[in-house]
Protein backbone atom coordinates (compact mmCIF):
# COMPACT_ATOMS: atom_id res chain seq x y z
CA UNK A 1 0.00 0.00 0.00
CA UNK A 2 1.30 3.43 -0.56
CA UNK A 3 3.29 4.97 1.87
CA UNK A 4 0.64 8.23 2.13
CA UNK A 5 -2.52 5.63 2.63
CA UNK A 6 -0.72 3.68 5.18
CA UNK A 7 1.54 6.08 6.84
CA UNK A 8 1.09 7.28 10.73
CA UNK A 9 0.35 10.52 10.03
CA UNK A 10 -2.66 9.43 7.81
CA UNK A 11 -3.63 6.94 10.24
CA UNK A 12 -3.02 9.73 13.48
CA UNK A 13 -6.19 11.61 12.72
CA UNK A 14 -9.31 11.56 14.84
CA UNK A 15 -11.24 11.16 11.43
CA UNK A 16 -9.67 8.15 10.35
CA UNK A 17 -9.88 6.37 14.15
CA UNK A 18 -13.83 7.27 13.64
CA UNK A 19 -14.08 5.71 10.46
CA UNK A 20 -12.50 2.54 11.40
CA UNK A 21 -14.90 1.99 14.58
CA UNK A 22 -17.89 1.86 11.85
CA UNK A 23 -18.31 -1.88 11.81
CA UNK A 24 -18.29 -1.72 15.56
CA UNK A 25 -20.66 0.79 16.01
CA UNK A 26 -22.92 -1.63 13.71
CA UNK A 27 -22.60 -4.17 15.48
CA UNK A 28 -23.20 -1.86 18.68
CA UNK A 29 -26.16 -1.04 16.96
CA UNK A 30 -27.60 -4.04 15.89
CA UNK A 31 -27.32 -5.17 19.55
CA UNK A 32 -28.62 -1.90 21.59
CA UNK A 33 -31.76 -1.85 19.32
CA UNK A 34 -32.76 -5.34 19.04
CA UNK A 35 -35.83 -5.11 20.71
CA UNK A 36 -36.87 -1.52 19.74
CA UNK A 37 -36.98 -2.42 16.19
CA UNK A 38 -39.07 -5.58 16.57
CA UNK A 39 -41.38 -3.47 18.50
CA UNK A 40 -40.82 -0.67 15.51
CA UNK A 41 -41.39 -3.30 13.35
CA UNK A 42 -44.34 -5.28 14.64
CA UNK A 43 -46.01 -1.20 15.14
CA UNK A 44 -45.31 -0.13 11.53
CA UNK A 45 -46.62 -3.16 10.10
CA UNK A 46 -50.21 -2.40 12.47
CA UNK A 47 -50.15 1.22 11.26
CA UNK A 48 -49.38 0.97 7.46
CA UNK A 49 -47.91 4.53 7.07
CA UNK A 50 -48.68 5.96 4.05
CA UNK A 51 -45.88 8.21 4.10
CA UNK A 52 -42.56 8.49 5.20
CA UNK A 53 -40.53 12.25 6.25
CA UNK A 54 -37.26 12.34 6.31
CA UNK A 55 -35.75 14.92 8.43
CA UNK A 56 -31.68 15.82 8.58
CA UNK A 57 -29.40 17.51 7.12
CA UNK A 58 -25.68 17.17 5.59
CA UNK A 59 -24.20 13.51 5.61
CA UNK A 60 -27.60 12.75 7.51
CA UNK A 61 -29.69 14.03 4.68
CA UNK A 62 -27.55 11.65 2.50
CA UNK A 63 -28.55 8.85 5.02
CA UNK A 64 -32.42 10.22 4.23
CA UNK A 65 -31.60 9.82 0.58
CA UNK A 66 -30.55 6.00 1.20
CA UNK A 67 -34.20 5.69 3.12
CA UNK A 68 -35.55 7.18 -0.26
CA UNK A 69 -34.78 4.75 -2.49
CA UNK A 70 -34.91 1.88 0.43
CA UNK A 71 -38.63 2.32 1.29
CA UNK A 72 -40.01 2.86 -1.65
CA UNK A 73 -38.59 -0.14 -3.16
CA UNK A 74 -38.85 -2.51 -0.49
CA UNK A 75 -42.26 -0.92 0.73
CA UNK A 76 -43.68 1.02 -1.63
CA UNK A 77 -44.30 4.22 0.80
CA UNK A 78 -43.67 7.32 -0.85
CA UNK A 79 -40.64 9.11 1.12
CA UNK A 80 -39.59 12.75 1.21
CA UNK A 81 -37.41 15.01 2.41
CA UNK A 82 -38.68 17.66 4.75
CA UNK A 83 -37.83 21.15 3.57
CA UNK A 84 -36.95 22.48 6.92
CA UNK A 85 -36.99 26.40 6.12
CA UNK A 86 -41.05 26.14 5.29
CA UNK A 87 -41.59 25.18 9.50
CA UNK A 88 -38.70 27.54 10.51
CA UNK A 89 -38.92 30.35 8.62
CA UNK A 90 -42.28 30.51 6.58
CA UNK A 91 -44.44 28.36 9.98
CA UNK A 92 -45.96 26.29 6.90
CA UNK A 93 -48.13 23.73 9.48
CA UNK A 94 -48.27 19.73 7.64
CA UNK A 95 -51.74 18.81 7.01
CA UNK A 96 -53.15 16.90 10.08
CA UNK A 97 -52.57 13.04 9.53
CA UNK A 98 -55.86 11.12 10.04
CA UNK A 99 -56.28 7.79 11.16
CA UNK A 100 -55.98 6.31 8.18
CA UNK A 101 -53.14 7.64 6.42
CA UNK A 102 -50.54 7.61 9.25
CA UNK A 103 -47.14 9.11 8.26
CA UNK A 104 -43.74 8.02 9.41
CA UNK A 105 -41.25 11.05 10.41
CA UNK A 106 -37.59 9.50 10.15
CA UNK A 107 -35.54 12.13 11.45
CA UNK A 108 -31.45 11.65 11.53
CA UNK A 109 -28.85 13.57 13.23
CA UNK A 110 -25.31 12.92 14.79
CA UNK A 111 -26.01 15.83 17.23
CA UNK A 112 -30.07 16.18 16.85
CA UNK A 113 -29.54 19.71 17.65
CA UNK A 114 -30.16 21.89 14.87
CA UNK A 115 -32.74 24.21 15.54
CA UNK A 116 -34.60 24.11 12.24
CA UNK A 117 -34.57 20.03 12.38
CA UNK A 118 -36.01 20.26 15.79
CA UNK A 119 -38.79 22.59 14.47
CA UNK A 120 -39.39 20.61 11.55
CA UNK A 121 -39.23 17.37 13.66
CA UNK A 122 -41.57 18.63 16.67
CA UNK A 123 -44.14 20.07 13.98
CA UNK A 124 -44.61 16.57 12.39
CA UNK A 125 -45.34 15.24 15.94
CA UNK A 126 -48.03 17.50 16.59
CA UNK A 127 -49.50 16.74 13.16
CA UNK A 128 -49.83 13.02 13.99
CA UNK A 129 -47.03 11.72 12.78
CA UNK A 130 -45.11 8.67 14.48
CA UNK A 131 -41.34 9.90 14.99
CA UNK A 132 -38.59 8.04 15.27
CA UNK A 133 -34.75 9.13 15.66
CA UNK A 134 -31.85 7.55 14.49
CA UNK A 135 -29.26 9.93 16.43
CA UNK A 136 -26.05 9.62 18.11
CA UNK A 137 -26.25 12.13 21.11
CA UNK A 138 -28.73 10.30 23.47
CA UNK A 139 -28.89 13.56 25.34
CA UNK A 140 -30.09 15.69 22.31
CA UNK A 141 -33.48 17.71 22.47
CA UNK A 142 -33.72 15.49 18.97
CA UNK A 143 -34.04 12.03 21.65
CA UNK A 144 -36.21 13.67 23.56
CA UNK A 145 -38.95 14.34 21.18
CA UNK A 146 -38.92 11.58 19.27
CA UNK A 147 -41.65 8.73 19.81
CA UNK A 148 -39.04 6.06 18.99
CA UNK A 149 -35.49 6.63 19.80
CA UNK A 150 -32.80 4.47 17.95
CA UNK A 151 -29.71 5.39 19.15
CA UNK A 152 -27.07 5.42 16.64
CA UNK A 153 -24.25 3.88 19.39
CA UNK A 154 -21.07 5.31 17.48
CA UNK A 155 -19.49 6.93 20.94
CA UNK A 156 -17.76 10.62 20.64
CA UNK A 157 -17.60 12.07 17.08
CA UNK A 158 -15.23 14.75 17.42
CA UNK A 159 -13.79 15.08 13.70
CA UNK A 160 -15.97 17.94 11.92
CA UNK A 161 -16.41 15.04 9.00
CA UNK A 162 -18.67 12.88 10.26
CA UNK A 163 -18.24 8.78 9.62
CA UNK A 164 -19.39 6.36 11.72
CA UNK A 165 -22.42 7.65 12.83
CA UNK A 166 -23.15 8.36 8.81
CA UNK A 167 -22.64 4.64 8.22
CA UNK A 168 -24.82 3.65 11.47
CA UNK A 169 -27.22 6.01 10.18
CA UNK A 170 -27.40 3.95 7.03
CA UNK A 171 -27.17 0.51 9.18
CA UNK A 172 -30.12 1.48 10.88
CA UNK A 173 -32.69 2.65 8.54
CA UNK A 174 -31.82 -0.92 6.72
CA UNK A 175 -32.70 -2.06 9.95
CA UNK A 176 -35.68 -0.12 10.03
CA UNK A 177 -36.86 -1.70 6.83
CA UNK A 178 -35.70 -5.15 7.66
CA UNK A 179 -38.14 -4.86 10.44
CA UNK A 180 -40.96 -3.30 8.77
CA UNK A 181 -40.87 -6.01 6.18
CA UNK A 182 -40.12 -8.41 8.96
CA UNK A 183 -37.50 -9.50 6.52
CA UNK A 184 -35.50 -12.12 7.95
CA UNK A 185 -33.00 -12.41 5.25
CA UNK A 186 -32.55 -8.50 5.26
CA UNK A 187 -31.84 -9.16 9.11
CA UNK A 188 -29.18 -11.45 8.39
CA UNK A 189 -27.29 -9.44 5.76
CA UNK A 190 -27.27 -6.43 8.04
CA UNK A 191 -25.52 -9.20 10.90
CA UNK A 192 -23.01 -9.37 8.24
CA UNK A 193 -22.44 -5.91 8.15
CA UNK A 194 -19.95 -5.38 11.02
CA UNK A 195 -17.26 -7.61 9.19
CA UNK A 196 -17.92 -6.39 5.50
CA UNK A 197 -17.10 -2.62 6.92
CA UNK A 198 -13.79 -3.55 8.69
CA UNK A 199 -12.78 -5.57 5.43
CA UNK A 200 -13.93 -2.41 3.55
CA UNK A 201 -12.31 0.27 5.42
CA UNK A 202 -8.59 -1.37 4.54
CA UNK A 203 -9.04 -1.51 0.97
CA UNK A 204 -6.70 0.19 -0.93
CA UNK A 205 -7.74 3.19 -2.80
CA UNK A 206 -5.06 5.02 -3.06
CA UNK A 207 -4.82 5.72 -6.89
CA UNK A 208 -7.26 8.39 -6.37
CA UNK A 209 -5.70 9.82 -3.48
CA UNK A 210 -2.24 10.00 -5.53
CA UNK A 211 -5.07 11.38 -8.90
CA UNK A 212 -6.85 13.77 -6.98
CA UNK A 213 -3.90 16.11 -5.15
CA UNK A 214 -4.16 18.87 -7.36
CA UNK A 215 -7.49 18.75 -8.69
CA UNK A 216 -10.26 21.38 -8.66
CA UNK A 217 -13.25 19.74 -9.27
CA UNK A 218 -14.66 16.21 -9.67
CA UNK A 219 -18.09 14.39 -10.39
CA UNK A 220 -19.52 11.77 -8.24
CA UNK A 221 -21.88 9.37 -9.71
CA UNK A 222 -23.96 6.49 -8.69
CA UNK A 223 -27.81 5.12 -8.58
CA UNK A 224 -30.46 3.92 -6.87
CA UNK A 225 -29.45 2.99 -3.28
CA UNK A 226 -25.59 4.16 -4.06
CA UNK A 227 -26.78 7.70 -4.92
CA UNK A 228 -26.69 8.58 -0.96
CA UNK A 229 -22.69 7.33 -0.76
CA UNK A 230 -21.74 9.73 -4.25
CA UNK A 231 -23.51 12.44 -2.40
CA UNK A 232 -21.92 12.22 0.90
CA UNK A 233 -18.34 11.70 -1.09
CA UNK A 234 -18.79 14.95 -2.49
CA UNK A 235 -19.71 16.86 1.29
CA UNK A 236 -16.43 15.15 2.58
CA UNK A 237 -14.04 16.28 -0.48
CA UNK A 238 -15.80 19.84 0.24
CA UNK A 239 -15.56 19.89 3.27
CA UNK A 240 -12.37 17.69 4.29
CA UNK A 241 -10.31 18.29 0.97
CA UNK A 242 -11.49 22.07 0.28
CA UNK A 243 -11.76 20.14 -3.63
CA UNK A 244 -15.31 20.74 -5.65
CA UNK A 245 -17.11 17.40 -6.06
CA UNK A 246 -20.64 17.25 -7.18
CA UNK A 247 -22.69 14.32 -6.87
CA UNK A 248 -25.02 12.90 -9.85
CA UNK A 249 -27.38 9.66 -10.48
CA UNK A 250 -26.12 8.01 -13.57
CA UNK A 251 -29.44 9.00 -14.99
CA UNK A 252 -29.59 12.90 -14.15
CA UNK A 253 -25.85 13.54 -15.12
CA UNK A 254 -26.46 12.59 -19.09
CA UNK A 255 -29.57 15.33 -18.70
CA UNK A 256 -27.33 18.34 -18.86
CA UNK A 257 -24.49 17.78 -16.38
CA UNK A 258 -22.23 15.28 -18.56
CA UNK A 259 -21.57 18.38 -21.13
CA UNK A 260 -18.71 19.42 -19.07
CA UNK A 261 -17.12 15.58 -18.91
CA UNK A 262 -14.50 15.81 -21.00
CA UNK A 263 -10.98 14.79 -22.00
CA UNK A 264 -9.19 15.23 -18.64
CA UNK A 265 -12.15 15.71 -15.98
CA UNK A 266 -12.42 13.48 -13.18
CA UNK A 267 -15.46 11.21 -11.94
CA UNK A 268 -15.29 8.76 -9.25
CA UNK A 269 -18.39 6.37 -10.10
CA UNK A 270 -19.43 3.43 -7.64
CA UNK A 271 -20.85 0.64 -8.68
CA UNK A 272 -22.95 -0.38 -5.59
CA UNK A 273 -24.37 -3.81 -7.91
CA UNK A 274 -27.39 -5.08 -9.40
CA UNK A 275 -29.36 -3.07 -12.30
CA UNK A 276 -28.31 0.52 -11.01
CA UNK A 277 -24.79 -0.76 -11.59
CA UNK A 278 -24.91 -1.95 -14.70
CA UNK A 279 -26.04 1.71 -15.49
CA UNK A 280 -23.03 3.32 -13.37
CA UNK A 281 -20.82 0.86 -15.32
CA UNK A 282 -22.07 1.94 -18.87
CA UNK A 283 -21.65 5.63 -17.63
CA UNK A 284 -18.17 5.13 -16.61
CA UNK A 285 -17.27 3.48 -19.91
CA UNK A 286 -18.68 6.25 -22.19
CA UNK A 287 -17.15 8.89 -20.03
CA UNK A 288 -13.57 6.77 -20.33
CA UNK A 289 -14.15 6.44 -24.07
CA UNK A 290 -14.04 10.59 -24.30
CA UNK A 291 -10.86 10.72 -22.03
CA UNK A 292 -11.82 11.85 -19.09
CA UNK A 293 -10.10 10.19 -15.69
CA UNK A 294 -12.62 7.41 -14.08
CA UNK A 295 -12.54 5.73 -11.15
CA UNK A 296 -14.93 2.94 -11.10
CA UNK A 297 -15.31 1.04 -7.74
CA UNK A 298 -16.87 -2.19 -8.55
CA UNK A 299 -16.23 -5.57 -7.93
CA UNK A 300 -17.84 -6.51 -11.67
CA UNK A 301 -15.21 -8.07 -13.87
CA UNK A 302 -14.49 -5.97 -17.23
CA UNK A 303 -14.18 -2.67 -17.85
CA UNK A 304 -12.73 0.12 -20.34
CA UNK A 305 -9.26 -0.53 -20.05
CA UNK A 306 -8.54 3.01 -19.44
CA UNK A 307 -10.75 3.22 -16.60
CA UNK A 308 -8.76 2.82 -13.20
CA UNK A 309 -10.62 0.13 -11.27
CA UNK A 310 -11.07 0.65 -6.87
CA UNK A 311 -11.69 -2.79 -5.60
CA UNK A 312 -15.21 -3.56 -3.95
CA UNK A 313 -16.86 -6.52 -2.28
CA UNK A 314 -19.14 -8.62 -3.52
CA UNK A 315 -22.48 -7.32 -1.35
CA UNK A 316 -26.20 -7.41 -2.50
CA UNK A 317 -26.66 -4.23 -3.87
CA UNK A 318 -29.07 -3.18 -0.91
CA UNK A 319 -26.39 -3.31 1.53
CA UNK A 320 -23.55 -2.56 -0.85
CA UNK A 321 -23.47 1.46 -0.17
CA UNK A 322 -22.90 1.10 3.28
CA UNK A 323 -19.76 -1.28 2.97
CA UNK A 324 -18.20 0.83 -0.16
CA UNK A 325 -18.20 4.25 1.56
CA UNK A 326 -15.99 2.38 4.43
CA UNK A 327 -13.46 2.38 1.63
CA UNK A 328 -14.08 6.27 0.97
CA UNK A 329 -13.85 7.45 3.76
CA UNK A 330 -9.81 6.04 4.53
CA UNK A 331 -8.81 7.72 0.74
CA UNK A 332 -10.64 10.85 1.36
CA UNK A 333 -8.66 11.30 4.96
CA UNK A 334 -5.40 10.42 3.13
CA UNK A 335 -6.24 12.57 -0.07
CA UNK A 336 -6.89 16.02 2.44
CA UNK A 337 -3.61 15.59 4.36
CA UNK A 338 -1.73 14.86 1.17
CA UNK A 339 -3.75 18.30 -0.23
CA UNK A 340 -2.60 19.95 2.92
CA UNK A 341 -6.03 20.10 4.83
CA UNK A 342 -6.13 18.71 8.16
CA UNK A 343 -9.81 16.44 8.14
CA UNK A 344 -10.47 17.21 11.69
CA UNK A 345 -11.01 20.66 11.57
CA UNK A 346 -12.47 22.15 8.04
CA UNK A 347 -11.78 25.82 7.38
CA UNK A 348 -15.07 27.63 9.04
CA UNK A 349 -17.02 24.54 9.82
CA UNK A 350 -18.00 23.68 13.40
CA UNK A 351 -18.98 19.89 14.02
CA UNK A 352 -22.46 20.90 15.47
CA UNK A 353 -24.10 23.30 13.10
CA UNK A 354 -27.44 25.30 14.39
CA UNK A 355 -29.26 26.67 11.61
CA UNK A 356 -32.35 28.33 11.58
N1 LIG B 1 -20.14 19.76 9.48
C1 LIG B 1 -21.26 18.96 9.99
C2 LIG B 1 -21.67 17.92 8.95
O1 LIG B 1 -20.61 17.00 8.75
C3 LIG B 1 -22.90 17.18 9.43
O2 LIG B 1 -23.26 16.20 8.49
C4 LIG B 1 -24.05 18.16 9.64
C5 LIG B 1 -25.32 17.49 10.15
O3 LIG B 1 -25.16 17.24 11.51
P1 LIG B 1 -26.06 16.36 12.42
O4 LIG B 1 -26.05 14.98 11.85
O5 LIG B 1 -25.42 16.43 13.76
O6 LIG B 1 -27.46 16.93 12.41
O7 LIG B 1 -23.64 19.12 10.60
C6 LIG B 1 -22.42 19.85 10.39
O8 LIG B 1 -22.67 20.85 9.46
Amino acid sequence: MADHESGAAVAATLMYAEASEAGATIARFLDRNRDTLAMLGARLRALSPAMVVTCARGSSDHAATYAKYMVETLLGVPTVSAAFSTVSLYDAHPAQVDAGASTLCIAISQSGRSPDLLATVERQRASGALVVALVNDETSPLADVADILLPLCAGPEKSVAATKSYIASLAGIAAIVAAWRDDDALRADLAALPALVDIAFALDWSSVTRGLQDATNLFLVSRGYGLAIAQEAALKLKETCGLHGEAFSSAEVRHGPMAIVQAGFSVIAFDTGGVAGEDVRALADTFAERGARVWLASHADASHPAIERLPALAVSPELAPIVMIASFYRMVNALALARGYDPDQPPYLAKVTRTR
